[in-house]
């Protein structure tokens, strides 16, 4: 499976998720700007994705800078920080990850200390995340059967992620095992990314994928049997309510209707105890023309009004079950998950 990042020390190597599943292709990536940019136009994409491309911005700006005295380093690093923040509000991967880079570069004593933390907190998160992944995988399995179809929408997968993927990790533990499951793939308008990317990965890993529109979803319930629904996830607040693609809660809404388990995959890293509810979770709403144009065409009359909001949250009173790398959660969102975020923080020392 190929890796959605590459670290090169003066550069970043970024799979560039707009031209697949037709090109495989890397974006060579030697400046915070040219990183920015690929997570602002989905270059790079999906939660953990967005964090280690950030994460790696720092170490490259770090192992180039020529900055001699800490207090400057760490400054112009802050800068670096602020700016790569504001590529995308909504996955709090983005700003889990600065933080942690930050954290370890602001305890050096030096310089080239701090270009060291740096680069092996950013190498840590890569390789936790894929453990992570592989361990929500594991959880996920075991709510599933062989024989047994899931539905999903956009792309939690593999190259969402450092590997396996969150939503998809099942699937490809599955295949691996001989245990066939199969999946229902929404194309995710307007980006297409389940259309795209998840039809493309699952296929490459020969798992049996089947596509769909946005619009067949209830029609995919009602008349094939979908074992499970289950998402990614882009910040999942303190009580359980989740933002996750667009699309996401009407499919939530759908799986209570046709009593469905409805279930969240979800790397500690993407829960957000800051953030109370999912009223505060920061919507990213991007250019009108996601929606008016279709590969460069347009489809709506030209000045047509748009609401383009890349994200939607789902109220954890439609979620079955948040499976996360430290085990299953249900109901009594807020406890469990504070308790496990402060095993994930204790692990983390
Ligand atoms: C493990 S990927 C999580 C999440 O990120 C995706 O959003 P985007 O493609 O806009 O980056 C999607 O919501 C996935 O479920």
């Amino acid at each position: 499976m190929l890796r959605s990042i590459e670290y090169k020390k003066d550069h970043v190597l970024i799979l560039d998720q707009q031209l697949l599943p037709h090109e495989t292709a890397y974006v060579r990536c030697a400046t915070t700007a040219e990183v920015w940019e690929c997570i602002r136009a989905l270059k790079v994409r999906g939660a953990p994705a967005i964090g280690m491309a950030a994460a790696f911005a720092l170490a490259v700006w770090a192992n180039r800078s020529r900055l001699s005295t800490l207090p400057a380093f760490l400054e112009s690093l802050e800068r670096e920080r602020d700016y790569l923040a504001s590529s995308r509000p909504t996955a709090v991967n983005l700003f889990w990850a600065l933080d942690r880079v930050m954290s370890k570069a602001t305890t050096a004593t030096g310089v080239e200390e701090a270009k060291r933390l740096i680069e092996t907190e950013a190498l840590a998160i890569q390789a936790e995340d894929e453990a992570v992944c592989k361990s929500i995988g594991e959880h996920a399995l075991s709510l599933l059967a062989d024989g047994d179809a899931i539905l999903t929408i956009c792309n939690a997968g593999a190259i969402a992620t450092a590997r396996y993927g969150t939503a998809l990790a099942p699937l490809h533990l599955a295949k691996e095992r001989g245990i066939g499951l199969s999946a229902y793939a929404c194309e995710t308008r307007p980006l297409l990314q389940g259309g795209r990317l998840t039809t493309w990965e699952l296929q490459q890993a020969g798992v049996d994928v089947t596509l769909i529109s946005d619009s067949m979803a209830a029609y995919t319930m009602a008349t094939k049997k979908i074992a499970a629904v289950i998402v990614g996830c882009d910040r999942v607040a303190a009580n359980g309510d989740t933002a996750n693609k667009i699309g996401t809660f009407g499919l939530a809404v759908l799986a209570k209707e046709f009593n469905i388990p409805f279930y969240v995959a979800a790397p500690l890293s993407t829960v957000d105890l800051s953030t109370a509810t999912g009223d505060e979770i920061p919507i990213e709403e991007r250019a009108p023309e996601e929606i008016t144009h279709f590969q460069g065409q347009p489809i709506a009359p030209a000045g047509t009004k748009v609401f383009n909001p890349a994200f939607d949250v789902t109220p954890h009173r439609y979620i079955t079950a948040i499976i996360t790398e430290a085990g299953i959660v249900r109901n009594n969102y807020a406890e469990a998950l504070s308790r496990l975020k402060r095993t994930e923080h204790a692990a983390a020392q």
